[in-house]
């Protein structure tokens, strides 16, 4: 009984994450990125994403679905996941630290008008800040997704997604969530 308790109770607070994000203002901002994301790409932008842990799969599941498909056979869109290259992960974090490994591969790959899309649940981390902040110096737009009241990357994004809860579990949800949305927007206008 204590495991279903536990179930429970999980599926719970994610249904109330959930209607956090469903929100008239929270979807006004999830439409922005849409539209940010759907201009980045038609001017021949790219995207990068980055994050750390269940943060970096999500950024390798959003990338590859811009880059392969998502639901509708349409034309390939470019977007890289920094989080995939283990020989410049493990090259730039043993040469000039940790926290440089995304920063570092921004500056090696981002131009003016490329969209950055920093996922951090704390919205504190580094490494992912310290690549929005290249990406800021380059010219690049925006866009975080965070929880935990936006950390530090609420002051530095065009737009941050503050998911409204303190659970990393239950704001990775609510992001992929978001990413997926950011996929059927794109298949939409192709
Ligand atoms: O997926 C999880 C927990 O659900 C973990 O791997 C989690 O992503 C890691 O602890 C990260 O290092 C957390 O970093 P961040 O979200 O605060 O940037
Ligand atoms: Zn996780």
């Amino acid at each position: 009984m204590d495991i279903q308790n536990s179930i429970l109770t999980q599926m719970q607070e994610h249904q109330e994450v959930i209607k956090t994000v469903s929100s008239p203002a929270f979807v006004d901002q999830i439409t922005a990125v849409c539209e940010l994301v759907a201009d980045t790409l038609k001017k021949g932008n790219k995207i990068l994403l980055f994050g750390n842990g269940g943060s970096a799969a999500d950024a390798q599941h959003i990338a590859a679905e811009f880059s392969g498909r998502f639901v509708k056979e349409r034309r390939a869109y470019p977007a890289i996941a920094l989080t995939t290259d283990t020989s410049a992960l493990t090259a730039i974090g043993n040469d000039y630290g940790f926290n440089r490994v995304f920063s570092r591969q921004v500056e090696a790959l981002a131009v003016p008008g490329d969209l950055l899309i920093g996922i951090s649940t704390s919205g504190n981390s580094e490494n992912v800040v310290r690549a929005l902040l290249e990406g800021k110096q380059i010219g690049c737009s925006s866009v975080g997704f965070t929880g935990n009241n936006g950390g530090k990357m609420k002051e530095i994004c065009d737009i941050a997604l503050v998911v409204d809860s303190m659970v990393t579990a239950r704001i990775q949800e609510a992001h992929i969530l978001i990413g997926h949305i950011l996929c059927a927007h794109v298949d939409s206008i192709s």
